[in-house]
């Protein structure tokens, strides 16, 4: 897959076939769209594109009018985790647009006409039902649709029925993951919730009672990091090894009261020094809350319990 961060850089494509969107989780529905993508590029012997935005629209934008309570954004990829999603579902192309408040001013048609046509060549457009463009999101399907004799596109709309089929949304993926439900959240992306940071000194307790603990700063801070309580995890090194592992995040009401919230992650059979690394976490099970324990003897005998059931859920 070639990415282009700049539209001014994308080399203009003949018959390229086109999806757009904001592709935040490139979750099961997204995939129904890609695999459409593919299908109709590999039909016609174009390359296939996507074109994405980031930052995120609503960074800039604001909260939606609808949902005036989403104040707070909490992205489900990076933008690297997103890259190699697309890159996973066999794209071709793909073009990340500078998000400004200038670009959200621009028309359907300037859309259309600046960067759908000129920019990247579509000749073929292949779009969720529910996909908006332009400002104030004017443009939609029907008016793809109803223009696009004139343009020289074809458009395809993957239908609602196809979409909910799935029965998946970013924002039923977000729920999830606040409450800790990880099963559901990996059922509607089709992959493990990954969480990636660098690793950063802590308090140098864990090693004292045989469980040290890489603590982890996040690299993106828009990130949304799941429910506080206790997860089996992969933990997965910059050298690209593989290890089980035990997570916390969480306040660590053992240790003391109004204790900032940490992500602290000790790997199974391993040992090493991680400090300064990036260090990547796919989410596989919730195990438990976290909870307050008296003293450090029975957190240590809770953690032993912790790598049993880690072992069990990665087994
Ligand atoms: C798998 C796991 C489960 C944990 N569960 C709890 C818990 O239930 N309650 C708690 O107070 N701390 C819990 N902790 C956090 C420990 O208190 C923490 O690892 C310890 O304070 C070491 O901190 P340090 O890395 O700053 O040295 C847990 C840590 C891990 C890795
Ligand atoms: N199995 C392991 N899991 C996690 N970290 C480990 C492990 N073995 C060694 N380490 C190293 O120990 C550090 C954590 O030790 P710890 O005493 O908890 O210190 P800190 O409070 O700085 O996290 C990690 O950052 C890492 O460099």
């Amino acid at each position: 897959m070639q990415v282009f961060r700049d539209p001014a850089l994308f080399p203009f494509l003949t018959n390229a076939v086109v999806t757009s969107g904001t592709f935040d989780g490139v979750h099961v529905g997204h995939q129904r769209i890609l695999s459409r993508l593919r299908e109709v590029a590999q039909a016609s012997g174009g390359p296939s594109v996507v074109i994405t935005y980031w930052p995120h629209p609503r960074l800039v934008l604001g909260p939606p009018p609808t949902h005036p309570e989403l104040l707070a954004l909490q992205l489900l990829n990076t933008l690297d985790e997103r890259i190699a999603k697309l890159e996973d579902a066999g794209v071709d192309y793909l073009l990340i647009v500078p998000f400004t408040r200038e670009f959200s001013e621009w028309t359907s048609e300037q859309y259309i006409q600046h960067l759908l046509l000129r920019t990247v060549g579509a000749r073929q457009l292949v779009i969720g039902y529910d996909h908006r463009f332009g400002k104030n999101r004017e443009g939609g399907f029907d008016y793809l649709s109803q223009h696009a004799d004139r343009y020289g596109l074809t458009v395809e709309e993957i239908p609602r029925e196809d979409v909910d089929a799935v029965g998946v949304s970013s924002t039923r993926i977000r729920r999830a993951l606040l409450s800790g439900d990880i099963a559901t959240a990996n059922r509607y992306l089709g992959y493990c919730y990954p969480l990636t940071g660098t690793v950063v000194h802590g308090q140098k307790l864990g090693r004292t009672i045989g469980y040290p603990t890489a603590n982890l700063a996040l690299t993106e801070p828009l990130k949304l990091v799941p429910a506080r309580g206790i997860y089996a995890v992969w933990a997965i090194t910059t050298a690209g090894s593989r290890h089980q592992a035990m997570l916390s995040i969480g306040v660590r009401p053992t240790i003391g009261a109004d204790l900032e919230q940490t992500i602290e992650v000790n790997l199974l059979d391993f040992s090493g020094d991680l400090y300064d690394q990036e260090l990547t976490l796919e989410f596989v099970a919730w195990l438990r809350p976290e909870e307050k324990y008296q003293g450090l003897d029975a957190l240590t005998a809770q953690l032993a319990l912790d790598e049993q059931a880690t072992r069990a859920a990665l087994a």
